[in-house]
């Protein structure tokens, strides 16, 4: 009989993995963008990006969504590799800056509506649930009286916040963003932030993000990143100190309560 060590038990009880990268490689034609790159992200983890412009995030970013495919290495996505991934609903994805062409023809709630559709789901019906969920996104991102708007008449920082709304339709168990600050004024970015930090601590969800915002990275991530990667560095917060995990899962999850 095989005894799991306790780092093993701590990971089998609630640290699973969520993106496991395994000496990714990505080239641009001759461009050599990552190589080699093994990284784990787990559950509840906040992982935050870093790195020089072009030095390589979105590129990351991209190939981990399934946008770009590596040259050589693997991706898995919640332990599934990312070929064979179906669960697209459980990530929520928000692009760098996205530009609207000003008459794109759909309001901001259409938008937020269309992140409830996985790649399967497009036409599928709306019910009554998906309009309460896509209301509550609206509030949440404190844009409810933009609802009836057409998207491409807002500003870039109310367009970003459509996007983030948009992202959270789907409750999902991972949130990726490239550079979600980028042209929100301070104070909205200052309730973005507290908003992200929420959710980590609170509803669990694993998060990777590009920030260029060092004093935010720096005061929630930590001084010092846990890996550097070339230009790349990553920063990573645990919701909870991984020696908790040894506990079963309902004390674990008392004790999460406690600290609530
Ligand atoms: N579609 C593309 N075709 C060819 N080269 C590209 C493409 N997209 C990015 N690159 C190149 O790949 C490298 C990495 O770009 P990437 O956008 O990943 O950088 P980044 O770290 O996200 O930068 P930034 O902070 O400016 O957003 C850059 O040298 C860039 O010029």
């Amino acid at each position: 009989m095989t005894l799991l060590s306790n780092a093993a038990a701590e990971q089998a009880v609630c640290h699973r993995e969520i993106i496991c990268l395994d000496q990714l490689s990505f080239a641009f034609g001759p461009q050599q963008v990552l190589s080699d790159l093994s990284f784990t992200i787990r559950e509840r983890d906040f992982v935050g990006l870093i790195g020089s412009n072009g030095a390589g995030k979105t590129t990351l970013l991209r190939t981990i969504v399934g946008l770009l495919k590596p040259t050589s290495g693997k991706v898995s996505l919640f332990g599934t590799a990312a070929e064979r991934f179906k669960d697209w609903q459980w990530i929520g994805y928000v692009p760098q800056r996205n530009h609207f062409n000003p008459l794109f023809p759909a309001t901001v709630r259409e938008v937020v509506l269309s992140g409830l559709y996985g790649r399967r789901k497009l036409f599928k019906r709306i019910s009554r649930s998906d309009i309460t969920r896509s209301e509550d996104a609206l509030r949440t991102l404190h844009i409810e009286d933009l609802a009836d708007k057409r998207i491409g008449a807002l500003s870039g920082g109310q367009q970003q916040r459509v996007f983030l709304a948009r992202a959270l339709i789907n409750n999902p168990k991972l949130l990726i963003l490239d550079e979600p600050l980028t042209g929100i004024d301070t104070e909205t970015q200052q309730n973005f932030f507290h908003l992200i930090r929420h959710m980590h601590q609170k509803h669990n969800i694993t998060f990777l993000m590009v920030s260029h915002d060092m004093d935010m990275v720096r005061s929630y991530l930590g001084e010092e990143p846990k890996m550097r990667y070339g230009k790349l560095g990553f920063y990573v917060r645990h919701s909870h100190d991984l020696e908790d995990c040894v506990e079963t899962d309902l004390l674990h999850t008392l004790r999460k309560e406690g600290q609530r």
